[in-house]
Order: structure tokens, then sequence, then C-alpha cells
């Protein structure tokens, strides 16, 4: 079977508020960066299927007849992509060796490459390719490099296997998906996440599918068309962290203090409404210092709960102190635990 080659990216993104929260059903807004992920898929007629992964330092190539044995006989699933395979996942791990839950980088990214590919060609003719993917986001630093990966994945995997059109022909400038083709690959981008998050709440793979500003909500997608606009400074800590290590130490947190954490995360779906709010008022009326005030406010008590969820770090702590000293307010943005904060800029803040 010769598949159709194709070049896919997708963006990262930053949180504004909601992160974690967001997992139990809480309000997030989150927005698409300018650093995106590329795939790029080949058809090959050796009888292997390749995944190129240069930032994570992993080149795996295997024989197609290895892959056929591990045939999840699934029939007409390209349709579905809402809930993971137990059994195909239990069946991959064996295939990698894979005994312990928390899983390195590279272990990580094949898994949820073999799902995705196994899922969507498993039922017919299994296709030889190669894969190669590279991001100009950092791995695991909490601006969705992951859910970039998964968006690549899903979409350069139905596109190869004929579920959804090639996306861009020579002659057009911007992709043709229609909501249905979108709404398919972040279905299957959301079980990619599945594998890398352990329980993601789908707002980073609905920005990387859809791009620009939007409002999450119990897996609801709420574009932001009219947003003003932010200078947000964004920092690297460069402090690597797992951001299922750290949803799971949250999750832990709720059920051991059920009654103090609960009333935390109600405190920051609020703060994600007022900051709408607020976005939504600067749209409208002439901007403010203290639309500013508030702003920065929401970012101060955001930071603190999720310091109070145990997603903090000392490197953190430093970004807001250092940006404190100069009257800047900051927050962490993803999962914590290190990665990247961000920080709110003024109009006509110092260089
Ligand atoms: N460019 C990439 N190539 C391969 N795998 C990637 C890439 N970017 C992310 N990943 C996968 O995503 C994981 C990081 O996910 P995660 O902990 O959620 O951090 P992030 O905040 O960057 O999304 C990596 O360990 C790797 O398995
Ligand atoms: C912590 C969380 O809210 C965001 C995680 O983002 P990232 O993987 O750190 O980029 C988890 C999620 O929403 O799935
Ligand atoms: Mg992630």
């Amino acid at each position: 079977m010769q598949v159709r080659d194709c070049l896919i990216s997708a963006p990262g993104k930053a949180i504004l508020h909601g992160e974690h929260a967001v997992v139990h059903g809480k309000v997030a807004l989150a927005v698409s960066l300018n650093l995106r992920t590329y795939l790029q898929l080949k058809a090959s007629s050796d009888g292997k299927v390749s995944i190129k992964l240069p930032n994570i330092d992993t080149f795996v190539c295997w024989e197609l007849s290895e892959l056929k044995q591990l045939n999840p006989c699934l029939s007409g699933k390209k349709e579905e992509g809402q809930c993971l395979d137990p059994e195909l996942v239990k069946r991959l791990r064996e295939f990698l060796g894979v005994t312990n839950e928390n899983l390195d980088s590279s272990t990580t990214a094949t898994l949820a490459f073999l799902y995705i590919y196994l899922s969507l060609f498993g039922s017919g003719e299994m296709p030889s390719l190669t894969v190669c993917v590279w991001s100009e986001l950092p791995t695991g630093a909490g601006l969705g490099s992951s859910a970039a990966y998964s968006v690549c994945l899903a979409a350069a995997v139905l596109c190869a296997s004929g579920a959804i059109p090639t996306p861009l022909k020579e002659w057009e400038h911007t992709t043709g998906w229609c909501q249905e083709d979108l709404e398919l690959i972040n279905s299957w981008a959301f079980q990619a996440e599945k594998i890398v998050h352990g329980n993601p709440s789908g707002v980073d793979n609905a920005v990387g599918t859809w791009g620009g500003m939007l409002k999450f909500l119990a897996g609801k997608i709420i574009p932001l068309s009219r947003v003003p606009l932010l200078r947000i400074l964004l920092t690297n800590t460069k402090v690597p962290r797992s951001t299922k290590v750290l949803v799971a130490r949250v999750k832990d947190k709720i059920n051991k203090f059920p009654s103090i954490l609960i009333p935390v995360l109600d405190s920051v779906d609020a703060i994600s409404c007022t900051c709408e709010k607020v976005l939504n008022e600067m749209t409208r009326e002439p901007i403010k210092g203290e639309h500013y005030n508030i702003l920065e406010e929401l970012i101060d008590i955001n930071q603190h709960h999720l310091n109070v969820m145990g997603v903090g770090h000392p490197s953190l702590d430093t970004l807001c102190q250092v940006t404190a000293a100069r009257g800047l307010h900051s927050k962490l943005t993803g999962a914590g635990g290190g990665g990247c904060g961000i920080t709110l800029l003024r109009p006509g803040a110092a260089q």
C-alpha cells in the first residue's frame, strides 16, 4: 500500500489561566504561539516503518511484519478516537518492553506514534513509511510540545490513510480542512495526549488543532475572537518536569484534602472567568491602567493557588521575585514544577 506524502505543522500554546483546574472541569484560557512542531511523512517501499525524532534523540525502525502481529483488528474506528483502547496500549507496552508507569520521553513518543499508526491502519493494509518530527518548542516545558506532536501525528496519519484530504495543494495558500476534519484530528490527537499525560483535559490539543485564543470548559472549545493585544514575556526556567507526574500529583492532593483543594479549583475558575471579562472590556472601551491592575492581581492570585496545588518550583519563585522587583507580575504556565512562566508586560514597558 502506497500512502500520500504530507508535511504538517501545529503550534504550541501558553495557558493564561486555568492549568490543572481545567483537568477537573474548570475553565482555562489558552492561546497559540508562533512556535511550531513540524512533521514530514513520506511513503517508502522498504517494508519498514521508521520514526525520526531528532529533538529527543529517537530514531526507531520496525519491519512491517513485526507491526502486523500487533494488529488491533479494529474496523471502521477512524471516526471515533474518543477512548483509548486498553488492549492495544497493553500490547504496545509489552512490544516496547515497558514495565513502569512513568516512561522516558523517547518511549512515550514512540508509544503515541505506534498507537495512532496501528489504530488508523491496523484494520487494513499497513503501509511502509517514514515519519520525521522536529520542533521549535522546548520539550517538556509547559508550552504544549506534547499536544503539538500529537496533533501533527493525528493529522498526518489520518491524511496518509485517506480519512481526511491532503491539507494543502500547491496552488493554495491556506489549509482547507473543514470543521469535521479538524474535529477528527483533534479527537485522535487527544488519544495521543492521553498516552503522554495520562489524564489530559484536551485544552492543549484543541489549541494545537484550531490555533488562536480559546476558552476551554469540560471539553467544550469556545474560540475567543475579540481579544486585546497583550504583550507577554515567556521565560523558560529550563528545569525539566513531566506533565503526567504533575497532573497525578494534583489529583492525589485533591483526593487527600478535597474540602481544601476544591475551593482552590473553584477560585481558579473564577479567575479565568474574570480575566475573560476584563479582556472583553479591553476590546470595547479605551484600555485603562485599571484593566492592567486587575490582570496583574489575577496573575498573582493564580500563582499562589498553583503553589497550593503543589506545582510550584523555586525557579518559578525566582522568576516571580525578579520580575516583581521591576513591577511586573508572573505565573507559571502549563503544568509547572519548572518549565516556563509568563510575565505580563504593560504597553510601553522598557525593553
Ligand atoms: N518534538 C518532539 N518530538 C518527539 N516527542 C515529543 C516532541 N515534543 C514533545 N514530545 C513528547 O511529549 C513529551 C513532553 O510532554 P509534556 O510532559 O506534556 O510537556 P509539554 O509541556 O512540552 O507538553 C516528551 O517527553 C515527548 O514524549
Ligand atoms: C496541566 C495542564 O492543564 C496543562 C499541561 O500543559 P503542558 O503539557 O505542561 O504544556 C494539563 C491539561 O490540561 O491536560
Ligand atoms: Mg504536554
